[in-house]
This record gives structure tokens, C-alpha cells and sequence, in this order.
């Protein structure tokens, strides 16, 4: 049977987009005969300048010119000099538009601009660029089919799929790559109260914990993390907290039904830090962990992002340097956690993937 051939478009070609390029190479195949798609670039942009052709683009072309720290935008015929993201919706036509340009939690643009224009046209959105969903979620959320069926609302699914079929918004990949923190939440969590999520959202202020407890200093820490591929574009967004307090503010729209912005989270990053810390915590058994945290008080959950010494049989403190995980308590299912495994950008590629698809499938579903 012939494929179903989405039509796809990419803002942002760095770690993240670049790995996402690199897997759909890799998988086209295996896309084609295990789920029956087959998704075609038509376009892509990076900062000053972007790609373009209706045929498709040649994703080994594009890799080739990435790992010769080439600008598309410079190849023959297809380059496109000069062009902004924006341009993206009209010259690439694409069914889904996927963002993957650095964070901005100010007023998340221009990319808030561009997703916005995106599902107001229809076209479905997934996101690996926290910025927009920790700076708009409400607003996303009406023009999406997070709207109706998520968080609070959810007594309005019945509705949502009868009555509506809305472009959809997908995000997972924005909290913490490949752990499932949102989808756990959300969909194996339905239907219980969580009374608290304990999570290690950063990768980064993981790692240079972990690396300081193991004598690195902390600049040689953090030069390795962005080495790596994990550190935002401004790694202060990391080592001050707000990357982790962004994903927690996902978290608590998304998941947890409580609309929040960045200022509702008491937030505390790693830079004054001490190996002395890390050791008086040592010293009581216990271990330093950064942890995102939401505790259910008088019918409203509190929001903190902080340093925290654990107890070493906590399932955070178990994680390895290259770990990050999530850890959800409920009045039914006594407690849910998972961890996944992240030392470079191609984790949070394949969740946007995996977005890709559920889309698609949810889809087949209306
Ligand atoms: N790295 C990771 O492990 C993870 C990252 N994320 C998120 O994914 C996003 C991308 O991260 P990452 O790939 O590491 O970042 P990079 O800095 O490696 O890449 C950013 C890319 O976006 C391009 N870009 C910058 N501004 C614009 C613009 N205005 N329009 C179009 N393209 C633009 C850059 O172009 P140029 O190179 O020309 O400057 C570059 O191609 C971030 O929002 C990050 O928070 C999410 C999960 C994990
Ligand atoms: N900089 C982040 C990666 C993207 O979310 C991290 O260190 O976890």
C-alpha cells in the first residue's frame, strides 16, 4: 500500500532540528512500512536564511551541508538567503510546521508569531521550543485541540472530538526530550488526582551536579554539557532555573489543570552551588539533586524550582548524570515515575517524532 505523505516543515536546524533531520533519514524506510507514512520536507529555516523545494528536500544534502557548517541557505537552486521562518506557512505548504529554534521566555518570539499563524491556518504544530507553550499556553491551547479535552476541561472531550477537528499542538518534547513526563501525566495518569510531581527537568544542571560530586569543576562541567548538545543556546537559562521552571510551567498548564506563568514558580538555579554543599549533603545521606517540584496545597499546587537533598533511595536521586526523570504521587496510583537516558540532543529529535505520529494516529482516530 502507498504511503500517506505528510508535507513537513522545520524552524531551526541546531542540535535538536539536525537530529531530527538525521532520524527521519535514518527511519524513512521503517516510517513507510511500520506506520504507512512517509513525511516530505518541503522546508526549512535556520537564522537568516532557510531551504525550500515542493518536490521534497534531500535530507542527506541538507546533513552533508550541517556537518560542513554550511548554511542551507547557501545551496544552489533550493537556498533561499534571506528568508525568515515566517515565510515557512506560505512557501512550504506544510500539514505540520516543527519548532525547534532557541528558547525565548520573554515573549517567546518570533516563534510564538509563527506557530500561531501556523494553527490558525490549520496546520499542526509540535514544538521542542519550550518558549511558546511556557509564555502562551492558554492562548495555544484555544486555537489547538488542547483547548478542549486537557487539564480542567477535560469534561469537554466529548465535544472536542464530535464536534471539532482542530489543528493539534504536540509539546512533549519541550519537557525534558524523550521522558514521557507529559504523556504520563496526561494519559496514564487520567482520571487520578496528583497530589505532586517531583522532576529533574534539566539535563544540564543534572550533569553538573553529578560531575561536581565527582570532583569536575563547574565551568568544565558545563563546558562538557554544551559540548554535548544539551545547554540551551544561553546556558544561563539552564544553570538559573529557568528552563526547568518553564517545563514545570508546561507541566502545570498541561497536565496538572492549573494555569501558570513563569513568576508563580519560586525558582533557585545551581550557580552558587558549593562542592561544600553537595557534601554536607553527602555528610547526612543525602544527595543533591536539581528538582522541579508541585505539591497540591489547600486545592492549588505550588511551584518551586530548586537544589533539593534527597534521600538516596529516592527515584531521583538514582538517576545517572545523563538522566533526567519525573516522579508522579496520586491519591490512586500511589506513585509513577520514569527516567530516560539523554546524553546529547537526539532524545528530544525523537520526540518530536514520536508527536509527529501521535498526531497522525489521533488523527485516524476523528
Ligand atoms: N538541545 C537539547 O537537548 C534540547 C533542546 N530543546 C529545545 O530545542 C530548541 C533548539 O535547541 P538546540 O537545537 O539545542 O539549539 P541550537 O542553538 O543548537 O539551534 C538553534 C537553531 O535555530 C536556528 N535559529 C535561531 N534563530 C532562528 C530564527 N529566528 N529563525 C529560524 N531559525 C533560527 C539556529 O540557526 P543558526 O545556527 O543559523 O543560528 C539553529 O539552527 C530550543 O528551544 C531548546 O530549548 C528541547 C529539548 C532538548
Ligand atoms: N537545556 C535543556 C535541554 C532542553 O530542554 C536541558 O539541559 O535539559
Amino acid at each position: 500500500m502507498e504511503p500517506t505523505v505528510y508535507r513537513i516543515a522545520l524552524a531551526g536546524l541546531g542540535n535538536v532540528g539536525g537530529s531530527l533531520l538525521s532520524i527521519l533519514h535514518q527511519e524513512s524506510e521503517s516510517l513507510q512500512t511500520r506506520y504507512g507514512v512517509k513525511f516530505k520536507l518541503t522546508g526549512v529555516a535556520e537564522l537568516g536564511g532557510g531551504a525550500i523545494n515542493d518536490e521534497g528536500l534531500d535530507l542527506g544534502l541538507l546533513l552533508n551541508t550541517l556537518s560542513a557548517k554550511s548554511k542551507v541557505s547557501t545551496l544552489p537552486d533550493i537556498g533561499r538567503p534571506g528568508m525568515q521562518a515566517s515565510e515557512l506557512l506560505a512557501l512550504a505548504k506544510p500539514d505540520f510546521l516543527l519548532e525547534a529554534t532557541p528558547v525565548n521566555l520573554k515573549d517567546a518570539e518570533p516563534s510564538l508569531s509563527n506557530i500561531r499563524a501556523a494553527l490558525n491556518a490549520s496546520v499542526h504544530v509540535v514544538l521542542a521550543n519550550k518558549g511558546p507553550a511556557a509564555v502562551a499556553f492558554n492562548e495555544l491551547a484555544e486555537i489547538s485541540d488542547m483547548g478542549k479535552g486537557w487539564g480542567k476541561n477535560f469534561g469537554d472531550l466529548a465535544e472536542a472530538i464530535h464536534t471539532e477537528i482542530r489543528p493539534k499542538l504536540r509539546f512533549s518534547a519541550c519537557v525534558a526530550g524523550s521522558l514521557p513526563a507529559i504523556n504520563l501525566g496526561w494519559r496514564d495518569l487520567a482520571g487520578c488526582q496528583i497530589t505532586r510531581l517531583e522532576a529533574v527537568f534539566n539535563g544540564t544542571t543534572q550533569y553538573i551536579i553529578r560531575a561536581m560530586e565527582d570532583g569536575q569543576s563547574y565551568d568544565s562541567a558545563l563546558a562538557d554539557a554544551q559540548r554535548r548538545g544539551i545547554a540551551e543556546t544561553d546556558p544561563s537559562l539552564d544553570v538559573d532555573g529557568w528552563d526547568a521552571a518553564a517545563k514545570l510551567v508546561i507541566a502545570a498548564n498541561s497536565v496538572l489543570g492549573q494555569s501558570t506563568q513563569l513568576s508563580d514558580v519560586d525558582r533557585q538555579g545551581i550557580r552558587d552551588l558549593t562542592l561544600k554543599d553537595l557534601q554536607e549533603a553527602s555528610n547526612n545521606g543525602l544527595r543533591m539533586v536539581p528538582v522541579a517540584t508541585a505539591v497540591l496545597v489547600d486545592g492549588a499546587y505550588q511551584l518551586s524550582v530548586r537544589p533539593t537533598p534527597l534521600p538516596l533511595d529516592h527515584p531521583l536521586s538514582r538517576l545517572t548524570p545523563d538522566e533526567m526523570g519525573v516522579v508522579y504521587y496520586s491519591r490512586d496510583v500511589d506513585r509513577l515515575s520514569a527516567a530516560s537516558s539523554e546524553p546529547g540532543p537526539e532524545p528530544a529529535a525523537a520526540a518530536m517524532l514520536r508527536d509527529m505520529l501521535d498526531i497522525i494516529r489521533s488523527q485516524s482516530i476523528h
